[in-house]
């Protein structure tokens, strides 16, 4: 990424807040830096008039313009900095959320191959640095480019032989920042990369506490994270490293440019050519600029580290992994729902390793509005994967999925995902209350009738009469408050308050006892005009199913009876344990 490429899109965030907040904070940044240029000309009308001619009025005019100098440069640096500061946790707030909100809008796959913790790291450590870099090191620049800018100027308006003298040294430090920008742009890379790996360790410990207690995977992963850690503290020490070999280099320039400056300032007082008082201005002209210069090395690495931050940003931004969408959707209202399954093959790919897997094929079958279908088969037959297809968490690679004869992918995926109820194999409740989670992205506010209907439907009212705080109940990070058979319930419930035209349950009967899925089916027959996906081992009691598909490795090897539907459970339950009769 080129600077102006950098800027270009550092100013598309920043050009949000109002343009005069920015120039009044930029505008006092510059005075703060230019007003204590004076300083060292004061100083030389000290030496050179006030002292020989014992001007007092001089004196005390020196000392007054000195005063009035300092306070205007504490107070625009105040300013500026403050100013500053504000304007870098906006600019943070706004590419943390239009970062966030283009990562959720891709697509499951770009997510899964992705993973949690170099995706946590773009958002939340890259945008850090970038805030760093706006709040830190661009003031830090604005007052490095106008001492220097500033005292060149005066120099060569002071003593331009001496002025050649002092910037002789600038080739050498351009070299040497070519040469810190080589070893430290690839560095920072892979210092966002380990702050990524480190916080996927974090995550996973912690959603997996329960089983990392049971097996004693604590030990484990105080292990990766230690490694993980050690990875990253050798590169923070590598980066250390190379900034260290820069500093005392720009040490020893400073140093000679000093010497430099004395002798031959030496030589032409001798001379005559210039006064005492413009040497001494001249000295302190160059050692004011020495405090800026030697920060140098701190800038180049956090501007490095910011175009680092950058860059992995720009690849979240130019990922367009998104789902396919016509232009032109269908209106739903057009639709019959009838949904059919044509040809349907997908294959999971790691975009990382470029390995894939195969987990539908040829995959055909109907649901007509309001039937129930179950799918049955071993573990990792494709039913789960078949159930994300209809709410389009994933699309076929081949044939499509249609409803009332239109693809889904002629419907605008909003509305659709709106008439899809989705309870996956692993429910995931948000923190918050169970009447939150049940609402939980609901675009219009339903009627109370359609919620106490869901809630009963569900069986969730059995749920809150056990809790004291009732539908107000905390259900804890993750819904770790509650059993697995009440999160099945209330995301259940969650998928019914949509009324929807579709509803896919993965693996409801595992978690529930007989009698409570067959009130369930019972209600939700008399209640709802749904057609129902059930995908289990087994077809759940009080279902009564329409169709009952066997899958196998991807595809539909036979249609079961109904009464094969429960034999299949029997065949199953003992490999793979799903409760019930
Ligand atoms: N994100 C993924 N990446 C790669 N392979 C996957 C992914 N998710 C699932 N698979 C594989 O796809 C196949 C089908 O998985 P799926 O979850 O659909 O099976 P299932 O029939 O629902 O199994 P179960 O009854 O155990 O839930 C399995 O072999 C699984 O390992």
């Amino acid at each position: 990424m080129t600077w102006l490429e950098f800027f270009s899109r550092l100013l598309s965030v920043v050009s949000r807040t109002p343009r005069w907040k920015t120039f009044a904070a930029g505008g006092a940044l510059v005075l703060a830096a230019a007003t204590p240029l004076f300083t060292p000309y004061l100083l030389k009308l000290f030496v050179d008039i006030a002292i020989p001619r014992r001007d007092l009025n001089l004196l005390w005019s020196l000392g007054v313009a000195a005063v009035v100098v300092y306070a205007v440069a504490s107070l625009t640096r105040h300013y500026g900095r403050m100013e500053v500061a504000r304007l870098a946790e906006d600019f943070r707030r706004r590419l943390t959320c239009q970062a966030f909100s283009h990562l959720q809008g891709l697509s499951l796959s770009y997510h899964r191959s992705r993973g949690i913790g170099d995706l946590s790291a773009r958002i939340l450590y890259d945008t850090y640095s970038l805030k760093s870099f706006i709040a830190s090191t661009l003031p830090a620049a604005v007052e490095l480019a106008v001492t220097i800018g500033g005292t060149a100027i005066i120099l060569v308006i002071l003593a331009p032989s001496l002025t050649l003298l002092a910037f002789a040294a600038l080739p050498a430090a351009l070299i040497i920042a070519y040469l810190f920008r080589d070893k430290i742009r690839p560095l920072s890379r892979e210092l966002s990369e380990h702050h990524g790996k480190v916080y996927a360790t974090v995550h996973e410990a912690l959603t997996s506490i329960e089983e990392s207690k049971v097996y004693g995977g604590a030990a484990e992963f105080d292990q990766r994270l230690a490694e993980q850690s050690r990875r990253l503290a050798d590169t923070e020490v590598e980066i250390a490293r190379h900034r260290n070999k820069l500093l005392p280099l720009l040490n020893f320039g400073i140093s000679l440019v000093l010497v430099g400056v004395l002798v031959g300032g030496g030589y032409m007082i001798i001379a005559g050519t210039v006064s005492v008082g413009t040497v001494v201005a001249y000295y302190f002209y160059i050692s004011k600029s020495l405090g800026p210069i030697r920060s140098a090395s701190t800038l180049m690495l956090s501007w490095h580290r910011a175009v680092t931050a950058m860059e992995r940003l720009q690849e979240l931004f130019d990922s367009e992994e998104r789902l396919e969408q016509t232009g032109n959707p269908r209106e739903l209202s057009e639709i019959q729902w009838d949904i059919a399954f044509e040809n349907v093959s997908f294959r999971y790919s790691d975009s990382q390793t470029n390995r894939s897997f195969v987990a539908l094929e040829n995959l055909t079958f109907n649901i007509s509005h309001g039937q129930r279908i179950a799918l049955l088969g071993p573990s990792g037959a494709g039913k789960s994967t078949t159930g994300k297809m209809v709410p389009r968490l994933f699309d076929p690679d081949h044939g499509q999925i249609t409803v009332g004869g239109v693809s889904l992918k002629d419907l605008a995926l909003d509305e659709w995902r709106q008439r899809v109820g989705y309870v996956g194999q692993n429910v995931f409740l948000f923190s918050g209350s169970i009447e939150q989670n049940i609402r939980f992205g609901l675009k219009t506010t339903s009627a109370e009738d359609a919620f106490k209907l869901a809630i009963r439907a569900a069986r969730v009212d059995e749920v809150i009469a056990q809790k004291p705080d009732g539908l107000a109940t905390q259900v804890g990070e993750r819904g770790t408050c509650l059993s697995g058979g009440q999160k099945k319930r209330i995301a259940l419930a969650r998928a019914l308050l949509r009324s929807p035209a579709v509803l896919v349950i993965d693996q409801l009967a595992a978690d529930l006892q007989e009698d409570l899925c067959r009130e369930i089916f019972e209600m939700i027959r008399r209640e709802y005009h749904v057609s129902i996906l059930y995908l289990g081992h087994r077809v759940p009691a009080g279902f009564n199913p329409d169709a009952v598909y066997w899958m196998e490795e991807g595809r539909i090897k036979r249609q079961l009876q109904s009464h094969e539907g429960s034999s299949a459970r029997c065949e199953v339950d003992s490999s793979i344990g799903e409760t019930g009769s």
